[in-house]
């Protein structure tokens, strides 16, 4: 698929799981669970021992189904941007701006979501080559904050993304989100320990209700 393709069905399946500490024999039951409950978009952090190989993991199982993304989170330099692309990582999200990931994304044409915090921020990325932004931290800078950034750049695409999860999504999505980021509110570690992945299921039915309610009635 393309970039802008990739983008546009990152921003339609609505929330993006951030995959944190999930360990790699556990990645593929965990991403299961999470497509089961209706979300499509799976980005594992690059700060996770193994996540290269969980990328490629998914990536391999996922390769029919053009319904589902797997990326990349936590890129913070080109060398792990370009190691997440060549595994299968079709998207790639960071904290924080860095010029060389959003190069290197941009020369092998994926997806790249650099991390803001102000409306500076968000320019001098979205100029340097960025597709979307990830407001980060989002639940500290609240809804509010986002609908005042997306004031004058309305034209910017805004992920949420920290601390987000079913109580706030549909405020961020009020407030001019094209989707959200959540690890925390959808990953259990606990319920992944015991196996018990229909618990994951449960929580990203549940935000991804909290989503589309949100967006239905903001059309
Ligand atoms: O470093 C990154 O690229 C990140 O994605 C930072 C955070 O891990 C996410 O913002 C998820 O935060 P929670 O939903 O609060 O768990």
């Amino acid at each position: 698929m393309s970039t802008h393709e990739d983008l546009q069905q990152l921003v339609d399946s609505g929330v993006i799981a951030v995959l944190r500490g999930v360990e790699r024999e556990d990645v593929v039951d965990v991403a299961d669970a999470l497509i089961e409950g209706g979300v499509t978009t799976l980005e594992v952090t690059a700060d996770t021992p193994g996540a290269i190989d969980s990328i490629g993991d998914l990536a391999d199982r996922y390769e029919d189904r053009d319904d589902v993304l797997v990326g990349a989170g936590t890129v913070l330099d080109a060398e792990t941007a370009r190691a997440a692309l060549l595994a299968g990582a079709e998207f790639v999200v960071s904290p924080s701006t860095h010029e060389d990931v959003i190069e290197t994304c941009n020369r092998y044409g994926a997806v790249v979501a650099p991390g803001v915090a102000t409306p500076t921020e968000a320019v001098e990325a979205y100029q340097a080559g960025a597709d979307v932004l990830k407001l980060f931290p989002a639940s500290d800078l609240g809804p509010s904050y986002l609908s005042s950034v997306k004031g004058p750049l309305g034209q910017v695409p805004i992920v949420p993304t920290g601390g987000v999860g079913p109580d706030n999504a549909g405020e961020f999505i009020e407030a001019g989100a094209v989707a959200v980021g959540a690890g925390g509110s959808l990953i259990d570690d606990e319920a992944i320990a015991a196996g018990e992945f229909e618990a994951l299921t449960e929580n990203a039915e549940e935000l991804v209700a909290a989503v589309e309610d949100a967006k239905q009635s903001a059309e």
